[in-house]
């Protein structure tokens, strides 16, 4: 049985569903706490209930593979932490395009989507999401429960601490320090210098902006 349920039914859940139909996996249904989805069909699969509900006996006998793809980096890694104390797999996805180099370390529950490239000698966490075409340089240590977006560029040597979340087309120096724990980097930033933990800085060169 390679049968898998998807939490979160959105437009990530629904292009990962796609993605894991590609490679055989059955999607059997998403999970949602959005209750105006539970009963619906979305893209084809149905909505089986809350995210609570994978620990009833009748959706844990039907799956046994959690996949958790959403951007929100605390709460993807507290799913996926449940699910795994449930009995359930938590297991990677990396798409058939994208390009792990040798003597690359990772952690559990790490997805990596289409045209994306991790250098050698570079170490990741668990619970960590990229979109495509994202390039991550060598010699870069990145925490736990890291997002970042389509078409980042990561230099080398660095490091980028738990739950930073990293926006689209954004671009970090190579050698700049440390990309602090919590932190967000606007969408198209070129970011030359550490960021401190839980700020959130935009623009080129990237500068810091009040935090909502
Ligand atoms: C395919 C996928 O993966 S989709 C998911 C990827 N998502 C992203 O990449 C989104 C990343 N988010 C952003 O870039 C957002 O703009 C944020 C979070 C950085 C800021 O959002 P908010 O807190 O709502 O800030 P707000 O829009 O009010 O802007 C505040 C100021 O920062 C500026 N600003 C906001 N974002 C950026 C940016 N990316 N680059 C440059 N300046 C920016 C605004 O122009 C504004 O400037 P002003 O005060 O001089 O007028």
């Amino acid at each position: 049985m390679n049968n898998a349920i998807i939490i979160g039914a959105g437009t990530h859940g629904q292009i990962y569903a796609s993605y894991l139909a590609e490679e055989g996996i059955n999607v059997i249904g998403f999970v949602d706490d959005n209750e105006h989805l539970f009963g619906q069909n979305v893209i084809g699969i149905p909505v089986i209930g809350k995210v609570k509900d994978l620990a009833n006996s009748n959706i844990k006998s039907r799956a046994r593979s959690i996949y958790c793809p959403i951007g929100n980096n605390t709460l993807r890694q507290h799913y996926l932490m449940d699910s795994k104390k449930m009995g359930y797999e938590t297991p990677s996805f990396f798409h058939r395009t994208a390009v792990i180099g040798p003597d690359v370390k990772m952690g559990e529950a790490n997805y990596v989507l289409a045209g994306s490239i991790i250098m050698p000698h570079t170490t990741i966490g668990d619970f960590f999401m990229i979109n495509m075409s994202t390039t991550i340089g060598h010699h870069v240590q990145i925490g736990h429960g890291v997002f970042m977006s389509s078409g980042v560029n990561v230099g080398a040597n660095l490091i980028i601490e738990d739950h930073a979340y990293i926006g689209i087309g954004a671009t970090i120096m190579t050698g700049l320090g440390t990309i602090g724990k919590g932190s967000l980097i606007g969408a198209g930033s070129v970011v030359i210098k550490t960021v401190a933990p839980n700020t959130v800085v935009v623009g080129n060169p990237a500068r810091e902006i009040p935090k909502k």
